[in-house]
């Protein structure tokens, strides 16, 4: 497909440059399993679980750092719990820990009580190229032990690996290991335990659309800004918007028309053209500046009469529409109407400014005492 693209005024101010596109200079921190902090201390965490050589370093490497999934192949195992503190320079505000294949509930120096009480959201990872047997009991006791001392955490089960399963392979691995799982569970007496399954590879989008959606569950903002993007696409003539956090191409929102993989992988797509070009052209002449800021926006026009319309909500945001032509012939009301958007947006988010982000596990983003009176946000808003 040939690809027309302006992309226009990407300059200075947010200093994220320097370390775009490779690595986005997280902080990152490694600790002993012993030395971990008091909850009270932490940011809201998701932890990365799973058999050894699962993919857990390599989910995170790709989804958060940009590595090449190739590069993967060279990551050393994992042997101490890896602490990623990625809020610094992502809207999406949590720790995520990645652990070790090997760790064991019954190491009294394991303080899995104190880990679990801390998190939003558990990823249990399963080699789906592999015999997942030993991954199906150890997912049976992680979820069991984490459930018993915090109820209220997401589980989410990414069958990984799945770049190598033909498609009818890929259905019926999912089946077979959620019929196991959910019968594991039934027969422990914990039915009311939800696991939610998910097929993904660091191959493709499945990896980010995944994420995504275990971010959202921690979004408590969500109904907020999927109907702030619901009035903005209904009124501005759009068919379909996300709202990006731009160093990982997670969406922490969409509208509620359905995604499909195409789109999401062609906004992706569009991030990484925009910041690529941002990076080589975006730049002072002495390399300083920044390839994502407040003047951030680019149009691509696709030879099938699609539109392509990038803008700059916030320091870590960007909201990426698909729109016909026609619509984008009423650019000024599409302009005005995003005005009006992020406005909005930072209205939601304003709260989290002036409060600490580490209120507490379900506390993703920022406070949301704003969002739920902005939830019925009245039609003429935008
Ligand atoms: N085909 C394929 N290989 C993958 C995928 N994700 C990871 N791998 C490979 O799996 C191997 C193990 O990946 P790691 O990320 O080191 O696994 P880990 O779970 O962190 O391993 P430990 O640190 O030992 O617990 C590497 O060679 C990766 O390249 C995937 O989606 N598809």
């Amino acid at each position: 497909m040939s690809i027309q693209y302006e992309v226009e005024q990407l300059s200075d101010s947010y200093g994220v440059a320097d370390s775009f596109p490779k690595d986005f200079g997280y902080g990152e921190e490694e600790a002993d399993i012993e030395d971990s902090p008091a909850p009270s201390d932490s940011k809201p965490r998701i932890l990365l679980m799973g058999l050894r050589r699962s993919g857990k370093s390599s989910i995170q490497k790709v989804v958060f750092h940009k590595m090449s999934p190739n590069e993967t192949l060279f990551l050393e195992s994992t042997n101490k719990i890896y602490k990623d503190d990625i809020s610094s320079s992502s809207f999406v505000n949590f720790q995520i820990w990645d652990f070790p294949g090997q760790v064991d509930f019954f190491d009294p120096t394991f303080d899995y009580e104190m880990i679990f009480r801390g998190t939003g959201a558990l990823i249990f990872v399963i080699d789906a190229q592999d015999d997942y047997v030993e991954a199906l009991s150890r997912l049976h006791l992680t979820v069991s032990r984490a459930y018993r001392v915090n109820p209220e955490i997401n589980f989410e089960v990414f069958i990984h690996k799945v770049d190598g399963l033909s498609d009818d392979h890929k259905i019926e691995t999912q089946r077979d290991i959620h019929q196991r799982a959910n019968d594991d569970l039934v027969d422990a007496s914990l039915e009311k335990l939800h696991l939610s399954f998910y097929l993904t590879s660091i191959y493709d989008h499945s990896i980010f659309e995944a994420f995504s959606k275990v971010v959202q569950k921690l979004i408590p903002q969500l109904p907020t800004l999927e109907n702030l993007l619901n009035i903005f696409i209904s009124n501005s003539g759009i068919e379909k918007a996300f709202l990006f956090d731009v160093v990982s191409k997670i969406y922490i929102a969409t509208d509620s028309s359905p995604v499909d993989m195409q789109s999401y992988e062609l906004c992706c797509d569009m991030i990484d053209v925009v910041i690529d070009v941002s990076c080589i052209y975006g730049l002072k002449e002495d390399g300083s500046g920044s390839a994502y800021d407040k003047e951030s926006m680019a149009i691509i026009k696709l030879n099938n009469t699609t539109v392509l319309y990038l803008k700059e909500v916030t320091k870590f945001l960007a909201l990426v529409c698909i729109l016909r032509e026609e619509s984008f012939e009423r650019k000024g009301l599409i302009d005005y109407n995003f005005h009006c958007f992020r406005k909005a947006i930072h209205e939601v988010f304003e709260v989290g400014v002036s409060t600490p982000r580490s209120a507490g596990p379900q506390a993703m983003g920022s406070p949301c005492s704003k969002a739920v009176a902005l939830n019925g946000t009245p039609r003429n808003t935008i």
